[in-house]
C-alpha cells in the first residue's frame, strides 16, 4: 500500500505553489495608481498578501494612511481591481523550483493533491490554466467556493470530506494557512520562500525550504488528523 494514500496534500496557492508577487505588486499599484494613490514596493506587498483581494487593497490604502471605503464604493473598486488582474494574471508568474517534481512524487507515494486558496474562483482558474496546474488537482477551493475562507477550518475540512481522505496536510505561507490548519486538525508546513516571513504567529512553525525536500517531510509528519 503506497505511504500516503489516504493523505490529501493541501496546498495554498499565492506564495506557496506560486510566485505571484510580480503580477499581484503591478496589478495593486494600478488599484493604487487608479486612487490617486502611491505604488508600493513588491517587497512590502508579499507581507500583504493572504487573506485575499479585499484585504489586499485595504492593506495597500491603510499603508497610506488612507481609509478603505466600505459598500458599493469598497465593492466596486474590488472588482474592477480583480477585473485588471484577471487579464493580467499569468505576465510574470511561475510555479516555484521543483513544484511539479514534488507533485509527482507525492502521487507516486498515494497522495491525493488539492488547493486551498484565499484568491476568487476567477482567478485562481485563469492562473492554474495559465501554468499548466489545472488538472494536477483532485480538489480546487477559492476564497468564493464556499460560505467561509481561510482562516475558517470550513474549507480545509470540505476538501478532506470531498475527496474522501483520511488526513490531510496543509502546505502554506502565511499565518492564515497555519491557523486554518490548526483549526481543522491538520499539521502544517510553512514555504520558507513565501510571503509570510516575519510574522510572528507562524515563527515556530515547521517549515519547507524547498520542494525537493517536501516530499520526505511529507512522509514524516506524524499521520494523526
Ligand atoms: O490572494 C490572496 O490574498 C492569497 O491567496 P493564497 O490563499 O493563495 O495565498
Ligand atoms: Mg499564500
Amino acid at each position: 500500500m503506497a505511504k500516503l494514500s489516504g493523505t490529501v496534500c493541501i496546498f495554498d496557492l499565492d506564495g506557496t505553489l506560486v510566485n505571484s508577487a510580480p503580477d499581484l505588486t503591478a496589478a495593486l499599484n494600478r488599484a493604487l495608481l487608479r486612487e490617486g494613490l502611491k505604488e508600493i514596493d513588491e517587497s512590502k506587498v508579499r507581507g500583504l498578501v493572504g487573506e485575499g483581494a479585499r484585504a489586499l487593497l485595504t492593506r495597500g490604502f491603510a499603508m497610506q494612511d488612507r481609509v478603505f471605503p466600505d459598500g458599493e464604493e469598497a465593492d466596486r473598486l474590488v472588482l474592477d481591481y480583480i477585473d485588471d488582474y484577471a487579464s493580467r494574471i499569468s505576465e510574470h508568474s511561475h510555479a516555484f523550483p521543483g513544484v511539479e517534481d514534488a507533485l509527482d512524487r507525492l502521487s507516486d507515494l498515494g497522495a491525493t493533491l488539492a488547493i486551498c486558496t484565499n484568491k476568487v474562483e476567477r482567478l485562481t482558474e485563469p492562473l492554474l490554466k495559465d501554468l499548466g496546474l489545472w488538472d494536477r488537482f483532485a480538489e480546487i477551493v477559492s476564497a468564493d467556493s464556499l460560505p467561509e475562507k481561510k482562516p475558517s477550518a470550513l474549507p480545509l475540512l470540505t476538501i478532506k470530506e470531498r475527496t474522501g481522505a483520511e488526513r490531510g496536510v496543509m502546505l502554506g505561507d502565511t499565518a492564515t494557512d497555519f491557523l486554518a490548519a490548526e483549526a481543522a486538525g491538520m499539521p502544517c508546513l510553512i514555504f520558507k520562500e513565501g510571503y509570510g516571513a516575519g510574522d510572528p504567529r507562524i515563527a515556530g512553525a515547521p517549515v519547507f525550504d524547498d520542494y525537493e525536500a517536501l516530499p520526505e517531510l511529507v512522509l514524516a509528519l506524524p499521520q494523526g488528523a
